[in-house]
């Protein structure tokens, strides 16, 4: 039962056992609810012998005082059992399912994120773990407790009076099966809606980030008119998925309330025959009236209940996405670099690169250059294996990467790619993310090498300075600047510069290449640069075009030969005599 609760709604060993217990609390709650309807049986019971002309004793207040007083507490400790088996146990699994989740994501290769909109992701974070948490807060409990307390009256209705009891109970059967025959349609309404309004939070998400450039391209007016028909689909969706539930429920609920009906003729039949007593009939009638209140209640909540499946499905989707594996220690005996006849495709489909071979080896500097597109970023991510090549090799220091678990390989590198990611908060922190070990000391030292001093010293507070969303408050060269700090101080032996000057003036540049021969001192580099000035003095060139190595060697060889190296070259020379 545990394991079929477990692998059904994707809860833990705890979460399931929290389940069950907080049904079995639900259901109390529900025969203790029968309790004050009980209690007035009880003293029918003894007013009936003097309304019917019999004599009987006066029934005592204070009996009926204290049985009250006993009904409330009664009342009072199931709830309390109920809440805090149901809801908090509830959160505390919810709030383990969020870092479950969070866990995995950190797990996971950039493959999966390059085929899953970050909107989508969020959603499934929070959105879907909300919907499961209030599912299994104030529904799935509250329905299974309903089903088993209405189970166990019925039998004592059965069995007190077999021909009242079945008046009272055909309704259960014909309602839920309303419910359950229609949970098709209402599925079918309720993830047309679920998809109405991931496409708008998509549409929000994308407007945001995205603000700069709309507002550039006078799109303003194309892009919320847009918008606004995102948001129109989602509430109509809304509203058709809420019409059709509610129409569905309230008329199990008509159907359950039938039950009444049934029980006042059938008893008053019986009654008239005289095969039952007054009491007996006015018992079924009370019970028939308390009876479906808690399924009453739980079927408003059915359509929750169904949709819990697609949270569920996409989350179970999630939790089964292949992670990269690798040995968590692990000691190489050298950083070469060596790819050999790498071939590697995007979710696309379409190859990028298609056989590639070459090595970078430790103490050199190796430059991947080549036309735009060429996949020479692609290669230096397949390097750090934030993808897994499609075919071929990557070894590092002789070690075939994937046997080395992600997060061990990257220890080994510093990078800086071209989209600079900064954080908000103090440049001094942003650039300790490369050892956050490092004392304020190693941290100021790493970002005087990287010319930061120079821009720092304008800002308000210094290092201390908050820079902003992904560093906004700083220009994009003073945004690489801390990413070449942040790697200088990282001080790992594998070294990718992805454009990592490219936003910096001549000046500058001059300075950071000196600072980065320092760092670059026997590490292996790989280095791609669009401007061949950056990479003229590297120790090898490989040129990367159409997904295959086109050449390889030292820059004077290459420019000896007629080829894309010394065309570049020549076309870059040109491009020095434009004007405007
Ligand atoms: N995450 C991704 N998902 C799908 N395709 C991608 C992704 N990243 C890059 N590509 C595609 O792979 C090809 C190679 O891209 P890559 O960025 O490696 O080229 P590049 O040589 O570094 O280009 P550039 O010099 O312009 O930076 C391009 O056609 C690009 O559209």
């Amino acid at each position: 039962m545990l394991n079929f609760l477990q692998s059904k709604f994707a809860l833990s060993e705890k979460g399931a056992r929290n389940l069950c217990k907080g049904s079995l609390y639900s259901a109390l709650v529900n025969l203790s609810m029968m309790l004050p309807a009980g209690l007035f049986i009880l003293l029918l019971a003894e007013l009936m012998p003097p309304l019917t002309g019999l004599y009987a004793p006066a029934p005592q207040p204070v009996t009926y005082a204290l049985l009250t007083a006993v009904t409330f507490l009664v009342l009072y400790l199931c709830h309390f059992l109920q809440y805090s088996s149901v809801f908090l146990a509830t959160y505390e699994e919810s709030a383990a399912r969020r870092i479950a989740l969070a866990e995995k994501l950190r797990q996971l290769p950039l493959s999966f994120f390059g085929q899953r909109d970050l909107a989508d992701l969020t959603n499934t974070l929070m959105g879907d773990c909300t919907t499961l948490e209030h599912a299994f807060s104030h529904a799935m409990p509250q329905l299974l407790g309903a089903i088993l307390s209405t189970l166990l009256i019925t039998a004592g209705l059965l069995y007190a009076d077999w021909r009242l009891g079945l008046a009272v109970v055909w309704v259960i059967p014909a309602a839920l099966l309303l419910i359950v025959g229609s949970k098709y349609i209402q599925n079918k309404a309720e993830l047309a809606h679920y998809q109405a309004k991931r496409i708008c939070a998509d549409g929000i998400q994308e407007c945001l980030e995205t603000i700069q450039d709309i507002k550039a391209c006078s799109m303003k007016e194309r892009y919320l008119a847009d918008l606004d028909r995102k948001l129109d689909t989602a509430e109509q969706a809304q509203i058709r998925s809420e019409l059709i539930t509610g129409t569905l429920v309230t008329s199990a609920q008509a159907v359950l309330r039938l039950g009444l009906a049934s029980v006042v003729l059938v008893g008053g039949a019986l009654l008239t025959a005289g095969k039952t007593d007054l009491l007996t009939y006015l018992i079924f009638l009370i019970a028939a009236s308390r009876l479906y209140d808690p399924l009453s209640g739980t079927l408003a909540n059915i359509a929750e209940i169904f949709m819990v499946e697609i949270p569920l499905k996409r989350m179970q989707a999630m939790k089964a996405q292949p992670v990269q594996s690798g040995e968590k220690q692990c000691t190489l005996p050298g950083c070469d670099i060596a790819f050999t006849r790498v071939a590697f495709s995007y979710h696309t489909g379409e190859p990028v690169l298609k056989d590639v071979s070459f090595v970078a080896r430790q103490g050199e500097v190796t430059a991947l250059i080549g036309p735009s597109g060429g996949g020479k970023s692609t290669a230096a991510k397949l390097a750090a294996r934030f993808w897994d090549a499609t075919a071929g090799k990557i070894t590092l220091g002789g070690r075939d990467i994937t046997t080395i678990d992600p997060e061990t390989l990257l220890q080994n590198y510093a990078i800086v790619f071209q989209d600079v990611v900064l954080f908000n908060d103090t440049v001094l922190e942003n650039i300790r993310l490369g050892r956050m070990s490092a004392t304020d000391e190693e941290v100021k030292a790493a970002a005087r090498l990287a010319m930061c001093d120079e821009f720092t010293a304008r800002l308000p507070r210094g290092y201390h300075t908050v820079i902003g969303e992904n560093g906004s408050l700083l220009s994009g060269g003073e945004r690489q600047r801390v990413a070449i700090a942040r790697a200088i101080l990282k001080n790992a032996p594998v070294i990718l510069l992805d454009e990592a000057t490219a936003s910096l003036d001549v000046e500058n540049e001059t300075k950071i290449q000196a600072a980065l021969t320092e760092l670059i001192k026997d590490k292996t580099v790989l280095v791609i640069a669009h401007r061949l000035r950056t990479v003229a003095n590297a120790d090898k060139i490989v040129v990367l075009a159409d997904g295959y190595v086109a050449q390889q060697g030292k820059p004077d060889e290459l420019l000896q030969q007629a080829g894309l190296y010394r065309h570049m070259v020549e076309l870059q020379q040109q491009s020095l005599d434009w004007t405007l």
